[in-house]
C-alpha cells in the first residue's frame, strides 16, 4: 500500500507495550532541515505521547543522510539506548546523486540492524519533489517520524 491513502501519523498508544522505561536515541541529518525538523517533531512528540520519558530521549546530528549510518553505528556503540531512529530527507536533483545516496544510506542502515542488538528505524524520506517530502513530514499523509516512533517502541519491546 502505497503512502496515499494512508495517514503515516495514525496510531493507537492503546495497543502499544509500556514505553516508559525506554531509551531511544535519535540521529537527525542536517540536509533539507525544513523536512528533517519536521520529522524530529513528529518522532519526539510520538515517543512522548506514548510514555517515552523526555530525558530518555537522545539527539545527535549529522550533515547528511550518508552520514546517517555512522552516527547511529557511533550511538550504538557509545550509548545504551533500546532503539535508535535514523531521520532524514533525500530529495532528488538533476543527477544520479540521489540513488547513491539513497541506497547507500538504507543498506547501512539494514547492515545496523544486522551487526547490532538494538533496532535501527529508517526515518529517512527518498522523495522526488519537495512536496512530496513536506506532505510525509507533518502534511497531507501525516508524519514519517510519527510512523518511526511507534516502530521503535515495537521493535525494542520485540519478543
Ligand atoms: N542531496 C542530499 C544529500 N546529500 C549529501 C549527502 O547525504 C552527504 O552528506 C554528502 O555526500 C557528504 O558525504 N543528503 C541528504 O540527506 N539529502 C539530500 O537531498
Ligand atoms: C540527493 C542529492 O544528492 C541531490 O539532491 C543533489 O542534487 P544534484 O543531483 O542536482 O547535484
Amino acid at each position: 500500500m502505497a503512502t496515499e491513502g494512508k495517514n503515516l501519523s495514525a496510531y493507537d498508544k492503546g495497543q502499544l507495550p509500556d514505553a516508559s522505561k525506554l531509551r531511544i536515541g535519535l540521529v537527525v541529518s542536517e540536509w533539507n532541515e525544513e523536512i528533517t525538523e519536521g520529522l524530529y517533531r513528529g518522532a519526539n512528540e510520538t515517543l512522548m505521547d506514548c510514555g517515552v520519558l523526555p530525558d530518555n530521549i537522545l539527539r545527535w546530528n549529522v550533515p547528511g543522510s550518508f552520514e546517517l549510518t555512522y552516527g547511529c553505528k557511533k550511538l550504538l556503540q557509545t550509548q545504551k539506548v533500546d532503539a535508535v531512529i535514523a531521520i532524514g530527507s533525500v530529495i532528488r536533483g538533476e543527477t544520479s546523486h540521489f540513488d547513491f545516496v539513497c541506497h547507500a544510506t538504507s543498506q547501512g542502515i539494514k547492515d545496523l540492524n544486522l551487526q547490532f542488538d538494538t533496532p535501527v528505524i529508517f526515518c529517512v524520506l527518498t522523495d522526488d519533489t519537495k512536496q512530496q517530502a513536506i506532505d510525509r513530514s507533518g502534511g497531507k499523509h501525516g508524519n514519517k517520524g510519527s510512523e518511526a516512533a511507534v516502530a521503535a517502541i515495537k521493535m525494542a519491546t520485540l519478543g
